[in-house]
């Protein structure tokens, strides 16, 4: 069985995916971890040195390898996985698996990502905090209609990450 964590940069996709694993003993992968992994460089070098097209064609690839494996594991997505090419397609043809949507309001995501988003580069160049509303709030809005095809959400504003690893464990 395959668990996919999908949510905007912020939503907790790393921090509630690896707790998810060890509580029911699977396997953790970080698309974003393996691709940097693979290429040995940090997604922000990636993104700057080849630009974000390349970083979508990485993407994309470290999630056949993903597709092709029959362990079970849960997944951490990067943000904007399910939001391009065939990406969400692939993911919701593949056998065994389900996809969960961290949901996280626009004010959750700006009180995590304003202090972190140095690590983000598609955030990374937004300098004020208004800015950087002003940005997630249009990108949420475009980038909803693809998180919402998850098969289940779990809202997690005001939520500890042990909170919502329990809610998602109820309901599978
Ligand atoms: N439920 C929570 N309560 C409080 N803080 C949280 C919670 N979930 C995540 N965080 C914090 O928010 C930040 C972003 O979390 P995380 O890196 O897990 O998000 P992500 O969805 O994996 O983001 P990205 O798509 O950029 O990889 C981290 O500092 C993390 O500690
Ligand atoms: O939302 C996005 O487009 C991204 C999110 C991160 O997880 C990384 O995959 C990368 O920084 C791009
Ligand atoms: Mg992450």
């Amino acid at each position: 069985m395959k668990i996919f964590l999908t949510g905007y940069m912020g939503s907790g996709k790393s921090v509630v995916g690896k707790m998810l694993a060890k509580k029911l003993n699977y396997k953790y992968v970080d698309l974003d971890d393996q691709i940097e992994v693979m290429q040995g460089k940090s997604i922000n070098a990636i993104f700057e040195e080849k630009g974000e097209l390349y970083f979508r064609k990485l993407e994309s690839q470290a999630l056949d390898d993903i597709l092709e494996n029959n362990s079970n594991m849960i997944i951490s997505l990067g943000g904007g996985t399910p939001c391009y090419g065939n990406n969400l397609e692939r993911i919701s043809a593949q056998k065994d698996s389900l996809s969960i949507y961290l949901k996280a309001s626009v004010e959750t995501l700006l009180n995590r990502l304003f202090p972190e988003k140095i690590h983000r580069p598609v955030i990374s160049h937004l300098e004020t905090r208004e800015a950087l509303e002003e940005f997630i709030r249009k990108h949420l809005f475009e980038r909803a209609y693809y998180y919402n095809q998850s098969d289940l959400n779990v809202t997690v504003d005001d939520k500890k990450p042990e909170t919502i690893v329990a809610q998602i464990i109820e309901k599978l």
